[in-house]
């Protein structure tokens, strides 16, 4: 970890009429961290992740990120076109459901083919080889390379989905409930593989999921979120091990009791 942020976010607020989303959340989040943003449903979770990853505009407030240039933009001020090659290239988004962050209709190899041509690569054999490369690394054997996603288990498309999303090796990926709607045998398996490969690649993620045990074993760091507050935010073991406000104490205590 360096001493500079990758991503800042100030006094970020969303809310929709009346209604707050979020606010006034601020954090810097550094190269190589994994923040878990936790809470119970309708806590604001998903408004700030859309937020962070310019899905949604911010009602106030403002979110930073370090180019590859390594100057810090206001993402706010980005042209569509800075914003698109973000999008593609620097940063990763793993949906909840995989058809959402998938190409359902053409194969498993273009799924992840696609992401490198759209940095630029464009010869065929060395896609196809990276392509069944990352294949194995998700543990989707090689011969499914041509099969579609709709032929796929739940588990193996969000795997297909976690390898077209880190093939271009992005600095940053924000992830949404990644092992949501999985079986407990296929959440474990998955969370395993997810954590050494964001280990290995040493990249950044931001991660939204209301279950503590994804955060534990994902998470440096933990901001927990009640009613579109940031009302506790540390290190992941102190939180979960000696969580100091109540409601932590509380979400804590329902995870032990089961
Ligand atoms: N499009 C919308 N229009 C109006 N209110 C919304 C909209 N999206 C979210 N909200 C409200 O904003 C608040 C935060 O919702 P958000 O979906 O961000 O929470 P969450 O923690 O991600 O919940 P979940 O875990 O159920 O996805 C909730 O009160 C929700 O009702």
């Amino acid at each position: 970890m360096t001493d500079l942020p990758l991503l800042s976010a100030r006094s970020l607020t969303r809310s929709y009429g009346a209604h707050i989303g979020c606010e006034d959340v601020s954090f810097d989040l550094y190269p190589g961290e994994i923040l878990a943003i936790v809470g119970e449903s309708g806590s604001g979770k998903s408004t700030l992740l859309e937020c962070l990853s310019c899905r949604m505009p911010l009602t106030s407030g403002a979110v930073s990120y370090r180019m590859r240039d390594g100057e810090m933009r206001d993402l706010a001020t980005l042209t569509e076109a800075e914003r698109r090659f973000l999008m593609r290239t620097d940063w990763g988004f793993v949906h909840q459901n995989p058809a959402d962050g998938l190409r359902m209709r053409v194969s498993a190899g273009a799924n992840i083919g696609e992401r490198m041509m759209a940095v630029g690569d464009r010869h065929y054999g060395r896609i196809r080889s990276t392509a069944e490369d990352w294949l194995s690394r998700v543990e989707i054997p090689g011969a499914r390379i041509d099969d579609r996603p709709t032929a796929f288990s739940g588990g193996m498309r969000q795997r297909l989905q976690i390898a077209r999303n880190l093939v271009t090796a992005p600095r940053l990926v924000f992830m949404d409930e990644p092992t949501g709607g999985l079986d407990v045998s296929v959440q474990a398996r998955l969370l395993d593989l997810l954590r050494g490969l964001v280990g290995e690649m040493g990249l950044s993620a931001i991660v939204v999921t209301h279950d503590l045990a994804v955060a534990r074993l994902l998470s440096n760091r933990i901001m927990v979120m009640k009613q579109g507050h940031v009302i506790e935010h540390g290190l992941t073991d102190r939180v979960l091990d000696d969580p100091q406000h109540a409601y932590t104490q509380l979400l804590v205590a329902s995870i032990l009791e089961v």
